[in-house]
Parts: C-alpha cells; sequence; structure tokens
C-alpha cells in the first residue's frame, strides 16, 4: 500500500507502507500508481516525495511474489509513468533503497538519503539482474564502469559514496523527508528533462566500443529479455530460495515447543573463552569484535604467550577489514581458571576429546557463579554428557563454531535434552550479534554438518579403492561449484583429526585387524594409512596432495599417492574401472542429501532450510544450488530415491546409501516442494508414520 498527503506549500508526499522493508508487492505498486495520479490530478501540488514507512525506502521487488504468476501494475511502466510526470518527484531515502528500491528511487527526478542509509543492486545475488530500468538508468547516471560495478558485485553503498558517484543529490544527517520537501520547493518550476535518466545517453568511457552504444539504446528491451530467462533458471530459485533460508533459521523452534518468540535470551557482556588454539582464538576475536569483554584463558603458558601476541594483531586486522577505528571489546589473558568466576558465559574451545572436556566442565561449574551459561564449542561430542557433569544442566549447550571462527558465517546451537530455552535463545542472540548465520540443531553425533558430512567423505574414499583418483573426486565436485574438492578440503584442515575420531571410534589403531570391513560395514583403511605414512596434509607437506613444503598452499598431484593407490587396490584384490563424474556426484552428494533426510526424520534439524544454512555457510555448498535439501527438491527426489537404491543395491555394505524413510515417504506423496516438507514431516510425526 501507499499512503497520499498533501503538506503545507503544495508538496505531495506518498508514504510505502508494507513493513518490514517496504517491499514493492502488488498493493504496492498498485498504492504507487494511484497516489501518483491523484498528485498529478490536484492542481494545487506541484512537486511530490516518495519515502518509505518505519524508516526504510524500500527494500525493492517482493522476492516472495517472484514463486507465484505476476498480479498487479508491474514495475517498469509504473517508474516510466513516475519519469514522466511532469511536477518534480523526488525519493526521500532513509534506511536501504535496494534492488527495486533504488530503481524507483532513479526513476524519480531527485534523490536524497540520510546520511546511514545504504543503496545498492543486490539483484545478481538472487540469480537476477535489476530489471525495473536500474540497468539502464544508473550507467546513464554514473557512467558504465562505475554502474558494473555495483549491477555485477552487488554490493550494498553507503549515502556517502552513494553521493561521489552522483547517485544522490543530497546526504543529510536531519529527517530526510523534511529535507526532500524543502528541495523539491526550492526546484518546483525548473525543467526536468536532464532529470528523465532513461532518455539521457550513457557516458562510456573512451575505449568502450560504438556496438555497446548501439546495444545501449535497445537496453530497456535487452534488459527485459535477459531477466526473464534468469526468472526461470533453476540458479535464481536457489539463490532466492537461500536468501529465505538464511532468515528462516534465525525463527528456531525446538521440538519441546520452545522457539524464538517465546524464550527469553540474556544480554551477555563479560564471557571467557577456554583453550587458545585456533578456534579459541578466533572466538576470542569473534566476541571482542562485538564489545563483549573476554577473559581468554589457556593452562599451557607458551600457548598462552603466543595466542596473548596473536589475538590482538587478529583482532587489529579482522577490525581493519570491518572498517572499525577501534576493536570495541576488551581482553584480558590468564592462565588461571579462577579467573572465568565472574562472566556470565563461558565458551570451552579445548582440544576435542571428551574426558578432556569433561574435566574442564567439571571445573567450570564449581569456580563459575550460579547461572553462567556453558557453552562447548565440541563439533560432534555429547552435549548431554557435557550437561550432566554440570549443577545446572539447563545452562549448557553447544556453540559449535567453523574455522577460521572469527570469519566464518555459520555457528550451530546445539540444544541436549537438558538444554533450557533460555541457554539456547541466548546462544541463537549472541551468535546473531557475531554476525553469524546461527542454527539451532539437535545433539546427536557429529550435528548436523559433520554427521551429512561422513557418508560423504565415506564415499570419498569408496570411489579411491574403485578406481578414481583424489583429483577426478575433486574436480567433479569443483565442478558441480565446491570452492574445493573434498581431497582438497581435507589436506586442508588436517588428515589427523578424522584418523583421531576414528581411533577413538575404534574403528582404526593398533589391535585393529586391517580389512575392508569393519563394525560390520564396508570401511576404507586409505586414508589412515595415508596417516600412518605420515602424511597429515598442508601441514606436513604431503597429503592426498602434495605441496610445496609444510604449510604449501598449491595442491600438486602425488606419484606417491597412484602408486599407493595401485598398490592398495592389488593387495584387496580390487579392480580398477574407470568412473565418471556423473556417478562421482551422485555417490557423494546423494549419500550426504539422504544422511540430510535421515537428520530431518529424527528430528536434529527443524527442517530443510536449517540443513541448507549449514552447508552454505559452512562447508561451501554452493548458494546457486539453495543447498543440498533443495538441491534434491531441483533433481527430483524420485531420481535421487532411483539412484540410491540403484547405488545400494551395487554396494549393500554401506548403510548410508539405504533411502531414508523420509525421503520414501516424500516420493509416496507426489515429491511436495521443499517449502512444505517442514509442515509434512510435523504431521507425518503426529500420525506416527516416520
Ligand atoms: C533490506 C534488508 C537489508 C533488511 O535487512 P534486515 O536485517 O533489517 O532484515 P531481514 O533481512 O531479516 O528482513 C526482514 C524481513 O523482510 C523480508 N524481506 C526483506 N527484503 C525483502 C524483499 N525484497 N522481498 C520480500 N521480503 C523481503 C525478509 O525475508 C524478512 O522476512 P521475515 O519473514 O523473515 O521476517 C535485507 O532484508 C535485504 O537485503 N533484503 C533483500 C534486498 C534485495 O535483494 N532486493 C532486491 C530484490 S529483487 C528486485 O528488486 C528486482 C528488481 O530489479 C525488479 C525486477 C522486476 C521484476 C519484474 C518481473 C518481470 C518478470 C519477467 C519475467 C517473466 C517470467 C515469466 O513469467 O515467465
Amino acid at each position: 500500500m501507499a499512503m497520499y498527503s498533501r503538506l503545507p506549500g503544495s508538496v505531495a508526499l506518498i508514504t510505502l507502507q508494507n513493513p518490514p522493508v517496504n517491499a514493492l508487492s502488488a498493493a504496492v505498486r498498485q498504492g504507487i500508481v494511484d497516489t501518483v495520479q491523484r498528485a498529478l490530478k490536484d492542481p494545487k501540488v506541484t512537486s511530490v516525495v516518495i519515502c518509505g514507512q518505519n524508516g526504510k525506502f524500500c527494500g525493492g521487488a517482493d522476492i516472495r511474489e517472484f514463486a507465484g504468476p505476476m498480479l498487479g501494475p508491474p514495475l517498469v511502466p509504473m517508474i516510466h509513468a513516475i519519469e514522466a510526470v511532469d511536477k518534480p518527484v523526488a525519493a526521500a531515502i532513509e534506511g536501504v533503497a535496494l534492488g527495486g528500491g533504488l530503481e524507483l528511487a532513479l526513476g524519480c527526478h531527485y534523490r536524497i538519503a540520510h546520511s546511514k542509509a545504504l543503496l545498492g543492486l543486490p539483484e545478481v545475488t538472487l540469480g537476477l539482474l535489476p530489471g525495473a530500468g536500474g540497468s539502464q538508468r544508473l550507467p546513464r547516471l554514473i557512467g558504465l564502469t562505475a554502474a558494473l560495478d555495483l549491477i555485477t558485485t552487488g554490493r550494498h553503498i553507503s549515502a556517502a559514496e552513494a553521493l561521489k558517484l552522483g547517485i544522490l543529490d543530497q546526504v543529510t544527517d536531519n529527517n530526510v523527508v523534511d529535507q526532500a520537501v524543502e528541495f523539491v520547493r526550492r526546484v518546483a518550476g525548473q525543467p526536468l528533462d536532464s532529470r528523465r535518466l532513461s532518455t539521457l545517453p550513457c557516458p562510456c568511457p573512451p575505449d568502450v566500443d560504438s556496438l555497446l552504444d548501439k546495444a545501449m539504446v535497445k537496453g530497456m528491451e535487452k534488459e527485459r529479455d535477459l531477466l526473464t530467462t534468469l526468472f526461470n533458471s533453476g540458479q535464481a530459485r536457489a539463490l532466492q530460495y537461500a536468501f529465505f533460508s538464511q532468515r528462516v533459521v534465525g525463527k528456531w523452534s525446538l521440538p519441546s515447543g520452545a522457539s524464538w518468540d517465546n524464550s527469553a535470551a540474556r544480554t551477555i557482556s563479560k564471557a571467557a573463552v577456554i583453550g587458545l588454539g585456533t578456534m579459541g582464538r578466533g572466538i576470542v576475536v569473534a566476541l571482542a569484535l562485538t564489545g563483549i569483554s573476554v577473559v581468554a584463558v589457556e593452562t599451557q603458558e607458551k600457548q598462552l604467550a603466543e595466542a596473548s601476541q596473536a589475538v590482538p594483531a587478529m583482532l587489529q586486522r579482522e577490525a581493519g577489514r570491518r572498517s572499525l577505528a577501534t576493536p570495541p571489546g576488551v581482553i584480558s589473558f590468564s592462565s588461571n581458571l579462577q579467573d572465568v568466576s565472574e562472566v556470565e558465559l563461558v565458551i570451552e574451545a579445548v582440544f576435542e576429546d571428551m574426558s578432556l572436556k569433561l574435566q574442564v566442565f567439571r571445573h567450570l561449574t564449581s569456580v563459575c557463579r550460579p547461572g553462567t551459561l556453558l557453552c562447548s564449542n565440541t563439533s560432534g561430542l555429547d552435549i548431554d554428557q557435557l550437561a550432566a557433569v554440570t549443577q545446572s544442566p539447563g545452562l549448557v549447550v553447544g556453540m559449535h563454531f567453523f574455522a577460521p571462527a572469527h570469519v566464518m558465517k555459520l555457528l550451530e546451537v546445539v540444544y541436549g535434552p537438558r538444554s533450557s530455552p533460555e541457554a539456547v535463545a541466548t546462544a541463537m542472540q549472541l551468535g546473531k550479534r557475531m554476525g553469524k548465520v546461527s542454527v539451532a540443531v539437535g545433539n546427536c553425533p557429529g550435528f548436523v554438518g559433520n554427521r551429512m558430512l561422513k557418508p560423504y567423505l565415506e564415499q570419498a574414499n569408496f570411489l579411491l579403492e574403485e578406481g578414481a583418483t583424489p583429483q577426478q573426486v575433486d574436480e567433479a565436485l569443483e565442478e558441480f561449484g565446491f570452492p574445493m574438492g573434498v581431497f582438497r578440503m581435507s589436506d586442508l584442515s588436517g588428515l589427523d583429526v578424522g584418523w583421531r575420531i576414528r581411533k577413538e571410534a575404534g574403528l582404526t589403531g593398533p589391535g585393529v585387524e586391517s580389512t575392508r570391513t569393519r563394525q560390520g560395514r564396508r570401511y576404507s583403511p586409505l586414508p589412515d594409512q595415508v596417516c600412518e605414512a605420515g602424511r597429515l596434509g598442508q601441514k606436513t607437506g604431503r597429503g592426498w596432495y602434495q605441496y610445496d613444503g609444510p604449510g604449501g598452499r598449491v595442491a600438486r598431484s602425488d606419484p606417491w599417492v597412484h602408486i599407493f593407490l595401485e598398490a592398495y587396490r592389488a593387495e584387496h584384490g580390487l579392480v580398477a574401472r574407470s568412473i565418471a563424474p556423473e556417478e562421482i556426484l551422485e555417490r557423494c552428494l546423494y549419500a550426504l542429501i539422504n544422511e540430510g533426510f535421515n537428520i530431518l526424520q529424527d528430528a536434529m534439524a527443524a527442517g530443510p532450510e536449517d540443513i541448507d544454512a549449514i552447508y552454505v555457510f559452512g562447508y561451501g555448498w554452493p548458494r546457486h544450488h539453495g543447498g543440498p535439501m533443495f538441491h534434491a527438491g531441483q533433481v527430483g527426489l524420485g531420481r535421487i530415491l532411483e539412484r540410491l537404491q540403484h547405488h545400494h543395491h551395487n554396494h549393500p555394505d554401506v548403510p548410508h546409501l539405504k533411502p531414508s524413510t523420509l525421503l520414501r515417504r516424500l516420493v509416496a506423496v507426489g515429491s511436495p516442494p521443499v517449502q512444505t516438507w517442514r509442515e509434512f514431516i510435523n504431521k507425518e510425526r503426529v500420525h506416527s508414520q516416520l
């Protein structure tokens, strides 16, 4: 909707009303068309100001409408009509003018913004292009080079930068509507032709050839043609889904009924981090950047000395990267656990070893004041076991950060059966303050992300046994869109991490027979043998690839690995076969997706969006494929089921390939769209079908 009011002095004010961001829904577009007409017809009105309700000009086209047929007045003619008006129209921009919001402002004759406003054309991040004249008006206003930068990056720019580029006519620290009203009163009666951007020539740099000039003449039609193609593309749907899934996960809910809107969070101002290895250091920096005072504890003197040098430097660097003049938080270093007695929340980040973590939690519960929240940065250990050794199990949750913790966007907040809604709410809110995409997940081995990673890694190893090379597997995954294939990623993380976990699980180590079946299922000892050869990945300069030296970054194929694989296959009587990239993708990705269905079935994630956000923000799943569960829907659930059945038939000793019951149920009811799975699962659970 849009509200019309007449201000003293012949100015009509049109206020967009569609909370929270005044997106240009059909009702808003209709409102704009009607109110502009009204202003035109009113002889007493000499000028018009368009603004947005509640301190936000406009967040662009209503992305939710993209899923259905377009109703209401179309955006392009609406903006053209505003541009053609013979009374001056100004956009009063507060908060945001993004996408269609900025395009609307570009159709106005003048643009006045508050100094804190953000402007941009982020359509590219949704798989689209500015489709309401933005690709045409912006270059005509600020030149091709600057416009291309904004259109292709989708970045949000400050009002100051927009003023410098020539997008804005004025920036103010005062009330932007008042300023815009004053502005249009001043310019009323002046000629408007030079303010109608779509009619102007495009200032091009001298090296742009004449072809481009000709293309610009037909720009509006071209924009529409290209938008139509993009609009119907799978990538656009995936990117728009990713936009919403990021927001859906903030509205968390637990099987107990506790949720974001019925659970109070505490605001944390003092926290402690125990353990200053790589993860602990990153967590200290992430907390300090939000303005929280941090007590950073490390009991090993050498590690403490190193961390107290490294952490302030990391903090400075990250503050600089975020354009913060001074890092807001205060950090104190200590080797004494007793020093955490006054904080409100502790994050334990010691070595991933249950007995060590239990020892720390026993200690914490005795030194911290009652009511302190105790969190563990475990990547998959049992939160409930940790809670059990504390005096207040309700105040224990997992906060699983991803390395480097001050940079990576994902945080898994792990609730155990006894975690209180308040503890979950506080950890989720703290994650948000740190700029993380926080996802609430249930307490099961590996939680969500690492639980799904296990079958993925397992398939990659099996493919090596059957004839693939690490490069072939990585290339198939990188071609799909992962920034790094599974073997390159393992080399980067360190092969010893998984090796230690497998030893703890009794799958390998002294006394365990070197067969290809362990604990009743197929097992590949390949990664264990690579570690036993002293090849732990980048840190040792050798792993699945070779590097220039320890810490080297550039992976090169290593003849040792090829000889090793051949010898391994010969030893186990395996005949190498040629494996197509399609099979590599199916085996790795469908096994991972299948585990995602098991996780939903077990209620360890509230919905497919949670899993997808975890994979996009924490595991490099290509955003333009939406996430594993969205991708499953795009491929077709029937097809995923059929391929899993096929691979499980060929590998009956691999339980991860056995299709999940939930997947079967979804196929049986006609493969409904991913957005409806949450409701379906809840209903099935009530009727005990899952
Ligand atoms: C604006 C923000 C920066 C605000 O951030 P903040 O953190 O304050 O808040 P949230 O992000 O949590 O958002 C709050 C709330 O609002 C929802 N929301 C935000 N933006 C939109 C939106 N644009 N549409 C709908 N809903 C929105 C969000 O989901 C939250 O909701 P919840 O329920 O969770 O509370 C930040 O939100 C942000 O960055 N927003 C996105 C900004 C953006 O990307 N804008 C661009 C949109 S695309 C666009 O504008 C395209 C234009 O160029 C016009 C295109 C013309 C289309 C014409 C169609 C012709 C079709 C031709 C093809 C035909 C094909 C065929 O039929 O075959």
